[in-house]
């Protein structure tokens, strides 16, 4: 069970960069007859240097060269499902763009290894830079653990536990907003927050600080996470329930981090259309992980609360495309019509991003939070833990 169920025909008329003429691309090497087949039924127009198929003397091709092609012609296949997803997210007002719009980024090795001179293949953003990397990362990613793979790792990982449960006992316990406290070493606005990151000694800090879960960052590029810190911090008995913090754009990255001991994993819906949410927190619940779906403005917030079966919704106060932060933004998010159907529906929110001082946290709860997701401010401290008595300015884990 992989991918989405996206429709079968790629209407031509989406796509009119990939009719530019061949001139708009120089080709540096050849491309996979299949491949050349599978482009030409959708309409695109180039002509390659060298396009050969291995043959036999008989003319037939071999068993090998057929399944390559299979393999280039479902890629070519690939690459235009995620050019469709462009478009189904700009009519849901998402501006992150799933993958460079005319095709592979410069350093993609693939099957088309031509390079686009195409200014077009240039990220707009922070957000979008990290979403086109991601898809490249887990395209290679897969290849190597394809789903198959993974699932004697699923059998024998350790037991998703209760993340939502943990929020709601912490909260009821000390009458605070309850803690995910995130093991993050960087990030892209602040670039190394601690040197000397030891994820298992901060993690224990934490829990021993009173957090009721922990957040841990995976993506090594942008933020020098790692899936081998979320194992680490897993396998060293700590108990607080364990967040995936990571861009998923492939619900395989739900199964592997599954594999690596998440209880929790994050949906960010600035970059995930709906289809993709609803499909993507169907197989967290299949797998017993919480789903912590992100939102960042009142469009997104709308979209997620029109989706069935969401239980816990963050409110990022940093814009994910300008880093600019406003706590403002959680209250405004939960007035009036959408704090009803939150109360309603029973979903948990959690106030993220840009919390500092015990006001900071009143404000957020004032608002209507349950949780809070903090990194920074925490993190940066000697010791973890007491950064969080500073933080909420009083010990929350007695
Ligand atoms: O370090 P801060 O400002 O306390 O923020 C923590 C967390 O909210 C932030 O790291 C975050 C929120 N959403 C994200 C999505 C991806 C990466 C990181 C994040």
């Amino acid at each position: 069970m992989e991918g989405l169920v996206y429709p079968k025909t790629t209407p031509r008329i989406l796509f009119p960069t990939l009719n530019r003429r061949p001139s708009k691309f120089s080709i540096v090497r050849s491309v996979p007859a299949s491949a050349m087949d599978a482009h030409r039924r959708n309409g695109v127009g180039f002509t390659p240097v060298r396009a050969q198929k291995a043959e036999t003397k008989d003319g037939s091709a071999t068993i090998s060269s057929v399944m390559e092609d299979a393999e280039t012609a479902l890629k070519a296949k690939e690459w235009e499902v995620g050019m469709l997803i462009n478009e189904v997210a700009a009519s849901q007002g998402i501006k992150i763009r799933r993958r460079p719009p005319t095709g592979p980024p410069l350093h993609y090795v693939g099957p088309f290894q031509f390079r686009i001179q195409n200014e077009g293949n240039t990220p707009r953003n922070i957000l979008e830079e990290i979403v086109w990397h991601k898809d490249v990362e887990v395209t290679q990613l897969k290849q190597r653990r394809p789903l198959s793979m993974l699932k004697n790792a699923l059998d024998n990982a350790p037991p998703a536990r209760d993340f939502i449960g943990a929020l709601m006992a912490a909260n009821q316990r000390t009458g605070l907003p309850a803690l995910i406290a995130e093991v993050k070493k960087a990030s892209p606005s602040r670039g190394i927050l601690r040197e000397d990151f030891d994820p298992v000694e901060i993690a224990r800090s934490y829990e021993k600080g009173g957090a009721a879960c922990l957040s841990i960052l995976t993506d090594e590029k942008y933020f020098k996470g790692s899936f081998e810190n979320l194992e680490a911090v897993r396998s060293a008995g700590v108990k607080c329930p364990l967040l995936c913090k990571e861009f998923i754009v492939d619900a395989w990255q739900i199964y592997y981090a599954r594999t690596k001991g998440a209880d929790a994993v994050l949906l960010i819906a600035a970059v995930l259309p709906d289809l993709d949410i609803r499909y993507m927190t169907k197989i967290c619940k299949m797998l017993g992980l919480t789903a912590l779906v992100e939102v960042h403005d009142e469009r997104e917030m709308d979209r997620v609360l029109g989706i069935e079966g969401i239980e816990l919704i963050g409110i990022n106060n940093r814009n994910l495309e300008t880093f600019e932060v406003d706590n403002s933004n959680t209250k405004k998010l939960l007035e009036g019509e959408r704090g009803e159907i939150i109360r309603q529906k029973n979903i948990i929110v959690v106030g993220e991003s840009g919390l500092f001082t015990p006001d900071d946290i009143a404000y957020v709860q004032e608002a209507g939070v349950k949780a809070v997701l903090v990194g920074e401010s925490i993190v940066k401290q000697d010791d973890p833990g007491k950064g969080i008595t500073g933080l909420f300015g009083k010990d929350i884990s007695v």
